[in-house]
């Protein structure tokens, strides 16, 4: 990871002070994107601090700092898979930490709370905005190291997170001792591979078998809880308002579109959802709501009923998308492709 942090940049977010106090900050109402983009790192280091994790693993906030600025330059600038979402991910771990009281609980242990925070802020690394398929369909660099193992992006993603870990002075995990040193990097491999589509299908009847009757003590229920947690914090822009859900819409299908471009330059032809002279993005948008936003949250919220609240935001969104695909039907008659109609419908 050939990255360069400048020590005084380390210094100013030593001292970013607490003069940022958002209200709200630590509601599920609370979009994490209306954080000017400056001050993110400040607000990691808020998360930490709020959560005690500094003091209960006497984290050096040198560290600390030095840590999350590897991360966010660890980041590229794709549409959608760029440090903004990293910074909403990890917010929305903070918050279920937080709301849904996971510790005291007994859902995590203090440990997987803390690696659950780092996960997230972790999780899409160095993400190019093209997805697995790609990277074997193209035969790219990281297919050749990981695509025999599956999760190409999510194993890059995860050998990204363990080279910051081992710069020199970023290492947040230096001061657990012996096993705890081992398990949470387990922790970490397990939370980063979670983030695979693929194996969140794999492992959706599970989750739907398990949070009917939920067992907290059962290590296989919560590896399987701990993985649900994962996802849904990834999808967290689905649980906020429609002008977010929106926008993050119209990044997602930015990435997608160039990945779908650069198939056809390439002489494949890319999947439907990908091409932007086939794909209606309200439609798509109401199959990826109901096929695995709403089933995911609704599991979810049988093991915590208060996110019952957070399932009819995400049905409101699917809601708006289903009359978007009214309006999108009506206009693509007259020839007009689905960004800007979407631009359109601002
Ligand atoms: C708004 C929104 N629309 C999406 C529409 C389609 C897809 C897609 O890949 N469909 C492929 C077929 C086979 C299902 C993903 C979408 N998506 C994600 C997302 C989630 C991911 O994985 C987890 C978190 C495990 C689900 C991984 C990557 C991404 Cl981009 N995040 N937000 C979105
Ligand atoms: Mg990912
Ligand atoms: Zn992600």
């Amino acid at each position: 990871v050939d990255l360069q942090v400048e020590e005084e940049d380390v210094q100013a977010l030593l001292n970013c002070g607490d003069d940022h106090n958002i209200k709200d900050f630590d509601s599920f109402n609370f979009c994490p994107r209306t954080v000017p983009y400056r001050h993110m790192p400040c607000y990691v280091l808020k998360m930490f601090e709020d959560l005690n994790f500094i003091k209960r693993w006497r984290i050096k906030k040198n560290v600390l700092a030095r840590f999350t600025l590897y991360v966010k330059k660890g980041y590229r600038d794709a549409p959608y898979h760029n440090w903004m979402h990293a910074f909403s991910v990890a917010h929305f771990a903070y918050l279920l930490i937080k709301n849904l009281r996971l510790v005291e609980e007994e859902h995590m242990t203090e440990l997987q709370a803390f690696v659950f925070l780092v996960s997230c802020l972790c999780h899409d690394i160095d993400h190019r905005g093209t997805n697995n398929s790609f990277q074997t369909k193209c035969g790219t660099v990281l297919a050749s190291l990981y695509s025999s193992e599956g999760s190409v992006m999510e194993r890059h993603h995860l050998a990204q997170s363990m080279c910051i870990l081992n710069t020199e002075g970023c290492n947040i995990f230096e001061t657990l001792k012996g096993t705890l040193y081992s398990e949470a990097l387990d922790l970490l491999r397990n939370n980063i591979l979670a983030t695979d589509l693929a194996s969140h299908f794999r492992s959706v009847d599970d989750q739907r078998e398990i949070t009917r009757c939920y067992d907290k003590k059962n290590p296989s229920h919560r590896k399987l809880l701990h993985a649900m947690l994962m996802t849904c914090c990834d999808l967290n822009d689905q649980t906020k308002n429609w002008k977010v859900s929106k926008q993050t819409a119209e990044q997602i299908y930015d990435e997608f579109f160039s990945q779908g471009d650069l198939e056809k330059s390439m002489g494949t032809a890319p999947i439907e959802m990908m091409d932007r002279e086939k794909a209606s993005i309200p439609d798509l948008q109401v199959q990826f709501i109901t096929n695995l936003v709403l089933p995911l949250f609704t599991n979810l919220a049988m093991v915590f009923p208060s996110v019952k609240s957070i399932v009819q935001i995400i049905e409101r969104n699917r809601e708006v998308w289903r009359i978007a695909t009214a309006i999108f039907q009506k206009y693509s008659e007259k020839g007009m492709t689905g960004m800007d109609i979407l631009l359109n419908a601002r």
